[in-house]
């Protein structure tokens, strides 16, 4: 069993499913945690896997007060039937490696083994990140393997890979473009036990978090002792419509998104603009893509986003998107997505296996 781990957009997801996709005869069970109400992510993987990946739902991973959600999981994925050889846990942007790591050496399940902290970086970002959030150098140094990814979007890949492997402790460096990294490497990737004990297993003993209330909301847990946490810097919006968005009013909205809105990703249904393709959406700081996909009959035509960020309004962010529901979903006027499509990538561009 292995933690995906990384910054929002960093692209673990996309290094997910490369591995699906090239673990070769090895099988790979995957768990999803999202940090937004509308698992996206799941349904990113979905399809990939069948019933060898599970959804675990809103909030943090490394705030779940109940772990018994994840033990099921594992026990299910860890069943001699489904012939799974390894476990992916891929934890949502803002989860603590830490805690998380934590939860799964206390899980104890037998026939499942820790096998190490992957952490992915997003070299184009990366100096903004840090800027951000210097703890991720402290998630660097946990971590058992680096991949540093999206080399084809930064200009100086050579540095960004230089200063990793500054930061790192002994894990592996290794440069990617869309989460291209040999499977290999998860099997590899195993601590010693002598690393699992660098990996601070003392603080894991010593600072078990209290019993809580069991009614108790996750929300309200956040608050108390997961304080330093990344994510309680973060709000998350969920938005889901039934009526397909305007695509003139979506760039309107996505043109002037706030500066603290750092992540967006999801489904948008254009209606009658394209009645084939829904279009993912992607935004990572100022970067945005939509990736169009035909639509498959199991579809159910909704839009799903979901909306990171720090710093944001989340309420009135909800209200812009609500008024970017089309007036005429049926009609679609003629340059109505010229706006959408300077967003979409080109040809040539992007990621081959996807
Ligand atoms: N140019 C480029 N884009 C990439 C690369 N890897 C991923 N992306 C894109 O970056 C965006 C985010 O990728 P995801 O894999 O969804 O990132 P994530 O870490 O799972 O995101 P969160 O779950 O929100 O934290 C998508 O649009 C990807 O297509 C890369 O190597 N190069």
């Amino acid at each position: 069993m292995v933690v995906l781990a990384g910054f929002l957009g960093s692209g673990k997801t996309t290094l997910l499913n490369h591995l699906l996709h090239r673990s070769g005869g090895s099988r790979i069970g995957a768990i999803v945690n999202d940090f937004g109400a509308i698992e996206i992510d799941a349904m990113a993987v979905a399809g990939a896997l069948g019933d060898s990946t599970v959804s675990l739902g809103n909030g943090c991973l490394c705030c779940a007060v109940d772990t018994s959600e994840l033990d099921v999981y594992l026990e299910r994925l860890a069943r001699p039937d489904t012939g799974i050889d390894v476990i992916v846990i891929e934890a949502s942007g803002l989860a603590e490696p830490e805690e998380l790591v934590r939860m799964l050496l206390a899980s104890d399940h037998p026939g499942v083994v820790y096998g190490g902290l992957i952490e992915v970086v997003d070299a184009a970002e990366f100096d903004a990140t840090r800027a951000m959030h210097p703890e991720i150098d402290r998630h660097l140094a946990l971590a058992d393997l680096v991949v540093v990814n999206k080399l084809d979007r930064s200009g100086d890949g050579g540095r960004v890979l230089g200063q990793v492997g500054e930061l790192v402790d002994r894990a592996a460096v290794v440069p990617a473009t869309y989460g291209r990294i040999d499977p290999e490497f998860l099997f590899d990737c195993r601590p010693s036990e002598e690393r699992i004990g660098q990996l601070s297993f003392d603080d894991l003993h010593e600072s078990q978090p209290q019993p809580h209330d069991a009614h108790e909301s996750h929300d309200h847990d956040r608050r108390d002792h997961h304080s330093g946490h990344l994510h309680t810097a973060y709000d998350s919006l969920s938005f889901t419509s039934e009526v397909p968005l305007d695509p003139r009013r979506l760039m309107g909205f996505l043109d002037s998104r706030p500066e603290g809105l750092y992540r967006i990703k999801g489904y948008v249904d254009f209606g009658a603009h394209d009645p084939r393709n829904r279009y993912a959406v992607h935004a990572v700081g100022r970067f945005l893509r939509f990736y169009p996909e035909p639509w498959t009959a199991a579809d159910a035509r909704l839009t799903q986003l979901v909306l990171i960020g720090s710093g944001i309004d989340a309420p009135a962010l909800g209200k812009e998107l609500e008024a970017c529901k089309s007036d005429a979903p049926h009609t679609a006027d003629e340059h109505g997505m010229w706006g959408v499509l300077r967003y979409v990538q080109d040809p040539g561009e992007g990621d081959p296996e996807a």
